[in-house]
């Protein structure tokens, strides 16, 4: 069973990518318990951000998306890099839209970068004439980000941002090199996840939390990384493969094992912020065919 059985609605293709952009952005905030992150419950391991603050950066963002895809149309016909530098600025003109909005705290930046890549690679797509699937999707996006770990981590001069500093200290390429990557963790232990468990008869919700927690213990994410260090990174790594290995973990006792780990991640002042944002994502490609 895919999305569109759920949706009760004409599969993907009538659906506007730029809208689907901004619901995989309030699916994602609204599910719930999510550890360490904000939710309808908690504020997870944040002090400077809640559930309300996501609505108003979501709003603020939403409108954005559909300037991404026609970015990427505009651009169709021209190289992949090109379309990179049309729609960079577009980018940061959204994320100052975040910051407005959000009193300048980061809530969405991650989000804007891989959602507005995917809203371009759609642009380009429909510009070409070529279907629009999971997989022409992912390959567009690498496409338009191909070389980008490259020149702006490897060759990067002084490092402005936590990501750079982060690669600079580890090497790990966090959302640049999953986009280069054409999202690779999302296709390999996001979409599987999904569809095994909506058609093991998971509820929508409990299989977007049991994706959550697939991205989790694989995602080099430079939130916790940047919040508990390498130790951190393994800790939650470990913790969610662990729960995904009881099997049959539904009801109940699924959401207060995600309580208890949300509690564990509060403790240790964790966020997955970065598979936060591949969730959403991953809510994204689930409504094209693969
Ligand atoms: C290319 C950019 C993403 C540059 O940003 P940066 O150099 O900082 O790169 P990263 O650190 O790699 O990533 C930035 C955000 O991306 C999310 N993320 C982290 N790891 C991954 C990953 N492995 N895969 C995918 N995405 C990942 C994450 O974003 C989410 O978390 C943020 C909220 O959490 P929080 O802990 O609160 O974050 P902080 O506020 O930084 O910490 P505190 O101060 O609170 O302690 C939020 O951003 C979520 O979205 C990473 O934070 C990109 O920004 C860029 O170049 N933008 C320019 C314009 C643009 O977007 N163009 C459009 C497309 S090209
Ligand atoms: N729900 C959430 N909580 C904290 N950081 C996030 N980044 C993206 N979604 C998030």
């Amino acid at each position: 069973m895919t999305i569109s059985a759920i949706r009760n609605e004409p599969f993907i293709h009538e659906l506007n990518i730029a809208e689907l952009a901004a619901e995989g952005m309030y699916r994602e905030v609204i599910l719930t318990p999510k550890p360490g992150l904000v939710d309808r419950h908690n504020n997870g391991s944040h002090t400077d951000m809640d559930f309300n603050l996501f609505m108003s950066s979501i709003a603020a963002i939403a409108p954005w998306f559909a300037l991404f895809v026609a970015k990427g149309r505009q651009t169709a016909k021209q190289e992949p890099r090109q379309t990179l530098l049309a729609i960079r600025p577009v980018g940061l003109a959204c994320e100052q839209a975040m910051f407005r909005a959000t009193g300048g705290i980061n809530t969405h930046k991650g989000g804007i970068f891989s959602l507005g890549l995917f809203c371009s690679a759609a642009g380009r797509l429909k510009g070409k004439g070529e279907v629009i699937n999971r997989g022409a999707l992912c390959r567009e996006v690498s496409l338009i980000c191909a070389g980008m770990v490259s020149r702006e981590l490897k060759h990067n001069g002084d490092v402005k941002t936590k990501g750079e500093q982060l690669f600079r200290d580890y090497g790990f390429t966090g959302a640049r090199g999953e986009a280069e990557s054409g999202f690779a963790t999302v296709r390999i232990h996001g979409l599987p996840v999904w569809e095994n468990a909506i058609n093991a008869g998971y509820s929508p919700e409990e299989s977007l939390l049991r994706v959550l927690l697939s991205l989790m213990a694989h995602n080099p994410d430079t939130n916790i990384l940047a919040r508990g260090d390498l130790k951190g990174l393994r800790y939650a790594q470990r913790y969610a493969a662990r729960i995904l290995r009881i099997k049959h973990f539904t009801g109940s006792r699924f959401r207060q094992a995600l309580l208890n780990m949300d509690n564990a991640f509060i403790a240790r002042n964790l966020s997955p912020g970065g598979s936060a944002d591949l969730l959403a994502v991953t809510w994204l490609l689930a409504n094209f065919p693969a």
